[in-house]
């Protein structure tokens, strides 16, 4: 089933996600797979738009007017191993805030379609060195004979 005005009250309407983004994110940080990703995050922006977007999801009165998700993450190289690290937080955030396992069976339901969004098995773009010029670097414009200066002759000594 997805989203409905039942399932969002399920959930304690605003107040409970709230909590419970509150709570998922105290999680996050005490495990040590996913405390790297957030430590230098703007946590409480990332809290107001995973609220909104879990009350948009849920079926409640919202609207997720933060990035797509591709957008939000595909610069850092989250792995499967993070993702279900996240999606277990995420459970025990529920569990500890008595959500029927009905309910939140639903909600990571809509949720797993994510993952292809997060992970990506490339390296990390920032994991990249710094583009540099080599300073021997200079290409040879096209037509010039291999072996020819490309540097400006000198004018012949008088
Ligand atoms: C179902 C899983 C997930 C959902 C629904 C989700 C949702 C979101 C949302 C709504 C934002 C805010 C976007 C914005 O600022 O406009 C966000 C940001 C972020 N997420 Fe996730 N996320 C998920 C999984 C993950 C995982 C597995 C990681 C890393 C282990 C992660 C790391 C981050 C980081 C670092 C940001 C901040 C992005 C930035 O401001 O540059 N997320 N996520």
């Amino acid at each position: 089933a997805g989203p409905s005005p039942d399932l969002y009250q399920t959930f304690g309407g605003q107040p409970g996600v709230v909590a419970l983004v509150d709570d998922l994110m105290d999680g996050m940080m005490r495990n040590p797979d996913l405390h790297p990703y957030f430590v230098n995050a703007n946590r409480r922006h990332i809290k107001a738009e995973l609220a909104a977007q879990f009350c948009v999801t849920l079926g409640g009165p919202c609207v997720y007017k933060g990035m797509d998700m591709k957008m939000a993450h595909a610069r850092y190289g989250i792995g499967d191993h993070e993702f279900n690290a996240l999606v277990e937080e995420l459970q025990e955030a529920m569990d500890r805030r008595g959500i029927p396992y009905a309910a939140q069976n639903r909600l990571l339901a809509m949720l797993a379609p994510y993952r292809n969004d997060m992970v990506h098995p490339a390296p990390p773009p920032r994991a990249r060195p710094p583009l540099t010029i080599a300073p021997n670097a200079v290409r040879v414009p096209e037509g010039v004979p291999e072996g020819a200066s490309t540097t400006k002759e000198t004018p012949p000594a008088p």
